[in-house]
């Protein structure tokens, strides 16, 4: 790092400084006076700061200058920016978060709204971090299944936050907490697509088994039930997604939807919502430093946050391991049909009800090397609790798999493994 050409930015009180950073280069920054910080988590003084494949600003309240080594794709100031506006709206969920240990009841359950880059997922990580720099634990849910933020991409989690989202690792330094033992693992469920759309109705069982998890997981935990909900979507804004977002407003018990860069949602849910007092609507402006990005960055960033939460972080690394095991040991089940002969090969007459939520055994062969494949935690305790409630049965007609889908999708990822298969 010491070889790489260090230079000097000075940024006044309001500005920030909004970089790129591809993904083969690496660019190291340190805090030389003042403040600062990247999307609400502070900067350490002297101390460097990792970067690949970003792309981020550094805020600074008070003033600062800062010392960058490294090349950059992309690099301005700007003293334009919506933090204002974001610090009153933190300031607005604290006093309902006060209120909430005033008078013992839950605190705010926030969702955000808005098309594709438009800051959501940012705009989550300052409000998280300025809770958490008030003593707070909220709990972050993300729900946007082309991110994967504290796990893989393709899924949905719940963590209760109680330290800084690293401003270097980012949702990931929660992504591989396991490594230092830390409580605060994620509860993710595993949905296995970028687009919610694409099979709903998995989506949608998903989505009702992460809330009522969350939902009873909270109930003894007083202190996540006051600081409350931050709540990040996929760009589901056109009015196809209304129904989906409705759904997710009664699991997860929202009290205030956020709409950023969306007149017509805004609009939309203002009337929807107007005689309802318990939930309320606002709008916040999109940054004018967030940035659109392309199907070829997102994919490499898919493929950098998988290869993170194999082997680590920056400032976190870890060391992956591989176990070898018989083919004949394991069972490998697969969620949905997509792979059936077309309905037109069917003796005539004859309909196949195809379910995207049917779980089916699948053949293991070296055409499964190096998909992933999650490991669920099937809970005997909760599962025995529902089979003794039929909330779930299991299948005795079924012999080749004894294996019931609400069992499995009610089951949440304990890990995932990158598979090699050897005949
Ligand atoms: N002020 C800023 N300056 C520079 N980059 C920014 C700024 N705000 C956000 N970004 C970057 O812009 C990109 C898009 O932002 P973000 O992920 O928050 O949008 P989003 O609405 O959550 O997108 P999606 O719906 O695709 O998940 C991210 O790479 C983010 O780091």
């Amino acid at each position: 790092m010491e070889k790489l050409k260090a230079k000097s930015v000075t940024l006044k009180p309001g500005e920030e400084l909004r970089l790129e950073v591809d993904f083969s280069k690496t660019v190291y920054i340190k805090l030389i006076k003042g403040n600062a910080e990247i999307f609400g988590a502070e900067l350490g003084s002297n101390t460097y700061y990792e970067f690949s494949c970003e792309k981020f600003a550094i805020y600074t309240w008070e003033g600062c200058e800062i010392e960058i080594r490294g090349e950059l794709s992309s690099e301005y100031t700007s003293n334009e920016t919506p933090m204002n506006v974001y610090m009153n709206l933190h300031l607005a969920l604290q006093q309902l978060r006060d209120k909430a240990k005033q008078q013992g009841s839950e605190g705010p359950r926030l969702l955000i709204l808005g098309p594709t880059d438009s800051g959501k997922t940012t705009l989550c990580k300052i409000l998280t971090n300025y809770a958490v720099k008030q003593d707070e634990t909220p709990v972050l849910v993300n729900l946007d299944t082309s991110e994967g933020m504290v796990s893989v991409p393709g899924s949905i989690s719940a963590t209760c936050i109680s330290r800084f989202i690293s401003p270097e690792d980012g949702f990931m330094s929660y992504g591989v907490t396991g490594s230092s033992g830390k409580t605060d693992s994620p509860l993710v469920y595993h949905y296995g697509n970028s687009l919610p759309n694409k099979h709903l109705s998995l989506f949608q069982k998903l989505l009702k088994c992460l809330a009522n998890n969350v939902n009873k997981q909270i109930e003894t935990n007083k202190s996540a039930q006051n600081s409350g909900f931050i709540i990040d979507t996929g760009g589901h804004v056109e009015s196809s997604s209304y129904a989906l977002i409705d759904q997710i407003i009664d699991l997860f018990k929202v009290n205030l939807v956020l709409i950023i860069g969306n007149e017509k949602l805004y609009n939309d849910y203002i009337k929807k919502y107007n005689d309802q007092p318990n939930i309320s609507v606002a709008k916040v402006p999109k940054s004018g430093g967030v940035v659109d990005r392309s199907s070829l960055y997102i994919q490499n960033y898919q493929n950098n946050h998988i290869k993170q939460y194999f082997y680590g972080t920056n400032s976190e690394k870890l060391q992956s391991f591989s176990k070898i095991v018989k083919i004949s040991d394991i069972s490998l089940y697969k969620i949905g049909q997509d792979t059936l002969a077309p309905s037109s090969t069917l003796p005539l007459g004859e309909t196949r009800k195809i379910s995207e939520t049917q779980i089916t055994k699948v053949e293991i062969d070296e055409k499964l090397s190096h998909y992933l494949v999650a490991i669920l935690h099937l809970d005997p305790v909760t599962n025995q609790e529902k089979l003794d409630n039929n909330e779930i049965h299991i299948k005795e007609e079924d012999t080749e798999s004894l294996l019931d889908e609400d069992l499995v999708l009610n089951s949440p990822v304990l890990g995932y493994i990158n598979m090699q298969v050897f005949s």
